[in-house]
């Protein structure tokens, strides 16, 4: 009689998952072998699993997609209004899904801080001045001064008179803000930044130009590589969630405006009134909390001189916890910042 020999069993998906769930739970490769062999299975070819588990990249351990924020907008209207134009169902489910993987590979790059900012040389990244400083006769002190990253506010920058002045030429021109969509590049509103904002060109009026002059000595960074003053105003619960002030390298809305005046390598914040209650800028790395006092000045850098990312200096605006908050930012570039580009 010819005795048939037994042909393995394989090894099939829901198998191999077993295997892996419990590797990952430290379970011996032994015992799994164990159970496995009893089940008829042949031990080398479990081994060998085990072995083509263990070299690959572990899963992540549980699948909680939350909704990126800045996508909780009203997104049934734009479904609702691209079907009535005729847009195809899947057409809609292809430029959503390209928005998600655009906002969560900048969130999941975002804060994957420990090795890219490892790599941050704060040897050669922008430095503004400290020790004792006098502008135009006025004393200036420094209230905050960090290293790593580089972080310092400044009081008594701005007179009250200047910030009230700053308010007042702004107030008429207010518009919602706008920030850069990940999916399309283009500008639109979002809930991610509910404040309204106005934009000054540099140098244009004499109390800018002025301010402008003060700022670039405080960062000492030429006036020509400032971009134009951005004015903010946060109504009560109005807030900026935590964001990069560079231009992020794995967003594909990057490219555009880094052709004018390069990478963004620091940032001053003028907060043009004090707010009694909430409205910080927050970094949430670092633990940090900025009061919003008139006249003060914070500033940051993030873009070393071999255009290395400090990602450390992720950052927000808090709400107003009552009454408004009123600020001008100016991002610095590492190139002249030009104006009437052809
Ligand atoms: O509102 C704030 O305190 C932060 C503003 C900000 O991050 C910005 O203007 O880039
Ligand atoms: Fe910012």
């Amino acid at each position: 009689m010819v005795s048939a020999t037994k042909t393995p069993k394989v090894i099939n998906e829901n198998w191999r998952r077993w295997l892996r769930d419990n590797l990952a739970r430290n379970v011996p490769s032994s015992t799994l072998i164990g159970v496995m062999v009893e089940r008829e299975f042949d031990a080398d070819a479990v081994n060998a699993c085990i072995e083509d588990i263990r070299s690959r990249p572990p899963e992540p351990s549980n699948a909680i997609f939350p909704e990126p924020d800045h996508l909780a907008g009203d997104w049934q209207a734009w479904v609702v209004r691209n079907i009535q134009k005729g847009v195809l169902e899947q057409t809609l489910i292809d430029a959503a899904s390209r928005e998600i993987k655009a906002a969560w590979a900048q969130r999941i790059k975002g804060l994957h801080l420990k090795s890219e900012s490892q790599g941050y040389n704060y040897a050669t990244a922008p430095t503004p001045r400290t020790g004792t400083i006098s502008l135009e006769g006025r004393s200036i002190p420094i209230l905050l001064e960090m290293a790593e990253p580089r972080i310092t506010v400044y009081g008594n920058v701005l007179t009250k008179e200047e910030c009230e002045s700053l308010i007042a030429l702004s107030q008429p021109k207010m518009l919602p803000s706008q920030t850069h969509d990940p999916a399309t590049a283009k500008l639109v509103v979002k809930d991610f930044r509910s404040s309204q904002g106005t934009y000054f060109d540099r140098g244009d009026n004499d109390l800018i130009k002025h301010i402008e002059r003060r700022l670039a000595d405080l960062a000492q960074w030429p006036v020509e590589n400032g971009e134009g003053m951005q004015v903010l105003q946060y109504r009560q619960g109005g807030e900026y969630r935590p964001h990069f002030d560079f231009f992020p390298p794995e967003s594909p809305t990057s490219r555009l405006p880094m052709k004018n005046g390069g990478q963004r390598v620091a940032t001053l914040i003028v907060y043009l009134n004090t707010v009694e209650d909430g409205g910080e800028t927050y970094f949430p790395q670092l633990k940090l909390k900025i009061k919003p006092i008139q006249g003060n000045v914070l500033y940051f850098s993030y873009t070393d001189a071999e255009s290395g990312l400090d990602r450390q200096t992720l950052h927000g605006g808090a709400p107003p916890v009552n009454g408004e908050k009123w600020i001008m930012t100016k991002w610095l570039r590492q190139k002249e910042f030009k104006y009437n580009l052809a």
